[in-house]
């Protein structure tokens, strides 16, 4: 099967074209084409599917092969890739996700995107018991997690995010605090988690543990759940640079929607034996 790798911010994906490929066993496909060492390695898989809502339907899958309802990076190099390949003709369409349909508009320079722009909806924070056993809106307060307390905020942003904001991420073990907290009975089908802290009223930093994924270079959904979180609880500008470990995300807050921006680009295509 033909693939395409991309990566934005260091987010890393595989993706497939499904109206090629009637593909099957995909959760067992994602899990063996995201291996670093047996597949090709990668933090997510998409597939470009036919949709009756939107231009095209993307099917997002993580790493360990559970389903996830949106990808911030993902879906702008989800973009890049159905525009390159011609699979819709205009560089402003929409992609039906788990998570609604959203907008999208790539940034064209000498005939290669150079960036895309995705309209990543309103920010949930009444979460359901469905996502939250303890509270359905938890916005800066503090809980323990494996006897470590945490100022925490709970909301959806296209998927489920927590943010802790702390004065040093450098004091942070994200890979175990991030597991704690991800992995916590309090979040009935866990949770991606944000550490962050800011650096001044138009800068944040993020680093993020991804629900079905571990610690990875950059979060797009994660980095705008933050962003949210930041101008809310820390009062920081609604139109802010976003620095993760894999580079950096334009995110801004407009009439209560958020827009992402940022970059995508293909790293390698081929063919995947499966
Ligand atoms: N990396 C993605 C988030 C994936 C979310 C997934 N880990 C989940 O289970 O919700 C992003 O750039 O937004």
């Amino acid at each position: 099967m033909r693939f395409e790798k991309y990566q934005g911010t260091g987010n890393d994906f595989i993706i497939f074209n499904g109206l090629e490929n009637r593909l099957k066993e995909r959760e067992t496909l994602a899990r063996k084409v995201c291996h670093r060492r047996f597949g090709i390695g990668a933090d997510g898989m998409m597939i470009v599917e036919n949709s009756n809502i939107a231009d095209v339907r993307m099917d997002f899958f993580n790493s360990d092969g559970s389903v996830a309802p949106m990808c911030g990076n993902g879906i702008r190099c989800f973009a890049k890739y159905v525009y390159d390949n011609k699979l819709v003709d205009f560089k402003n369409f929409t992609v039906e996700t788990l998570a609604g349909v959203m907008d999208v508009n790539l940034v064209i320079r000498e005939g290669l995107t150079r960036l895309v722009t995705i309209n990543m909806g309103k920010p949930e924070f009444e979460t359901s018991k469905e996502d939250v056993l303890i509270s359905n809106r938890i916005i800066n307060k503090k809980l323990i997690f494996k006897e470590e307390s945490y100022f925490i905020s709970v909301l959806k942003m296209g998927t489920l995010h927590s943010v802790v904001f702390v004065d040093n991420l450098q004091c942070i073990d994200v890979n175990r605090q991030g597991k704690n907290i991800e992995s916590s009975p309090i979040f009935t089908k866990k949770t991606n988690v944000n550490f962050a802290q800011v650096i001044d009223n138009k800068n944040i930093k993020v680093v993020t543990y991804e629900r079905g994924v571990g610690q990875t270079l950059s979060c797009g959904t994660g980095a705008a759940a933050t962003a949210v979180v930041s101008t809310l609880v820390k009062g920081t500008d609604n139109d802010i640079t976003a620095h993760v470990p894999g580079g950096k995300l334009g995110i801004k807050q407009l009439q209560k929607e958020v827009y992402m921006t940022g970059p995508a680009e293909l790293i390698c295509r081929g063919i995947y034996n499966f």
